[in-house]
């Protein structure tokens, strides 16, 4: 075993859980005044009621009969279900959000002042489920799928099971989409009301709230699409992608609005609305990038992007089921970068932090730590793409050089 396995298995995973489950907490006591938040918070019984109704509410939105979507074939002959009323989901949960602060007009207050305890009791949820993962994927996995073992930590961080199932309902569907990314949106909603019951009516946090809203909301328009990615075909459910989705998205992916609460935004509203603006060009573009690649998929290649038919490279890879080819798409934003759509990504977490101007680094924390996840993301993506397409991943990097930044990197 070399150093870099050592630091793969043995010193990573404990050093990363350690670190993000306390960071965690920590940053519920950055962004607002510490005072107001004793170190030792666990979850009281309204956080507790809080989470176990999200949950719930997720939980159904999958369990109920509708429309459902099958996701690609894992190679060892799988092939995971799900519910395809992600929309529906979204635009019903916020409806009820905002029935019921009519009904409790203090619960944005309430809330935000709970915050702590919320995340503390989502903290403790995704570890017990995680300890419950791991065991199951041990002792009762759901698929045939012969996995390796290694160290016990590691495996708790990377999880067992790609497709695990618990009552009926996919895991990461749960986890991921219902739970973490419903959790988000419903906390950026409250922390601009609860700003605006605190401070006064802001439009920059508005802007920011609206920003996160349409961006969640084009999430769950393309939800399907979220099946054929690295977080559901490649990435096991475990401590990385389901606590990540249970307790890290509610903490740091809602962190700009939470610290806006405590400091109001000093921006004014020229500034909130061209932050708008330039918001909703980066979530256009960044939709555009990912259409653009679904839209030639769909088509077998025969299309047009950019006015010209689209041009590519033929690309074999074995399969569970033998040989087969896909194409390596070199036209529109494909053919000028190789992530583009993580590089629109990173502006408009940008324009979403920017409300958060001339109040410190704290409210730009998502955006730093999202830079990081996605550089991190375009090395594992390219690792995989070379080990499937070989020689032809070869001359794809040769035809389009760079990857985030054309002329850059
Ligand atoms: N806010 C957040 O925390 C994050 C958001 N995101 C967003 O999620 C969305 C999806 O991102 P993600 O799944 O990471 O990555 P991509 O949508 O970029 O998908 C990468 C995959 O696309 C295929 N591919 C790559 N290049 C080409 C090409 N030229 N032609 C055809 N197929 C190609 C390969 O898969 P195959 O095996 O099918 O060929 C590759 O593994 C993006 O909008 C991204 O910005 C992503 C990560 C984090
Ligand atoms: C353990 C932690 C240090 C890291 C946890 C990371 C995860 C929470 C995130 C890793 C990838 C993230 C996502 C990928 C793609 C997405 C599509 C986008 O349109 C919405 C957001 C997301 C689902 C996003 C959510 C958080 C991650 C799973």
């Amino acid at each position: 075993m070399g150093p870099y396995d050592i630091l793969r298995y043995y010193i990573g995973p404990p050093c990363i859980i350690l670190g993000a489950t306390g960071s965690v907490q920590l940053l519920a006591w950055l962004g607002t005044d510490p005072s107001s938040i004793p170190w030792h918070v666990k979850g009281n019984g309204s956080a507790w009621l809080t989470v176990a109704v999200l949950l719930l509410w997720a939980f159904l939105s999958l369990w109920v009969p509708g429309k459902v979507f099958r996701g690609p074939q894992t190679p060892f002959g799988y092939t995971p279900i799900y519910k395809a009323n992600g929309l529906q989901f979204f635009l019903v949960s916020i409806a009820a959000y905002l029935a019921l602060i009519l009904v409790f007009p203090s619960l944005p207050i309430h809330l935000y002042r709970n915050f702590a305890n919320i995340l503390a009791s989502c903290n403790l949820l995704a570890m017990g489920l995680c300890v419950f993962l791991l065991i199951k994927g041990k002792r009762w996995p759901d698929s045939r799928e012969v996995v390796e073992p290694k160290p016990l930590l590691y495996e708790f961080y990377r999880g067992m099971e790609i497709h695990p199932q618990l009552l009926g309902v996919d895991v990461k569907q749960l986890t991921n989409c219902r739970f973490g990314l419903l959790a988000w949106e419903l906390l950026v909603l409250n922390f601009f009301f609860a700003g605006w019951q605190k401070n006064g009516f802001s439009s920059a946090h508005l802007v920011s709230a609206l920003l996160q809203t349409v961006y969640l909301a084009k999430f769950y328009w393309w939800e399907t699409g979220y099946f054929n990615t690295l977080d559901i075909i490649l990435d096991r459910a475990g401590y990385y992608i389901c606590w990540g989705c249970l307790a890290f998205v509610p903490s740091l992916y809602t962190f700009a609005s939470y610290y806006l609460v405590a400091n109001p935004p000093v921006m004014t509203i020229n500034g909130a609305v061209l932050t708008f603006l330039l918001g909703i060009l980066a979530i256009s573009l960044n939709y555009r990038v990912d259409w653009e690649k679904e839209y030639f998929k769909a088509n077998n290649g025969r299309c047009k992007l950019w006015w010209k038919p689209a041009t590519y490279i033929e690309a074999k890879y074995e399969a569970s089921n033998g040989i087969r080819s896909s194409k390596l798409l070199t036209a529109g934003f494909w053919g000028i970068g190789r992530h583009l759509n993580y590089t629109f990504e990173l502006l408009l977490a940008l324009s979403w932090c920017l409300p958060g101007l001339g109040c410190g680094l704290l409210p730009f924390i998502y955006f730093i730590f999202l830079t990081i996840l996605l550089v991190h993301r375009v090395f594992r993506d390219e690792e995989k793409c070379a080990a499937k397409y070989g020689s032809a991943w070869v001359t794809y990097c040769n035809q389009v050089p760079y990857r985030l930044l054309p002329g850059v990197f």
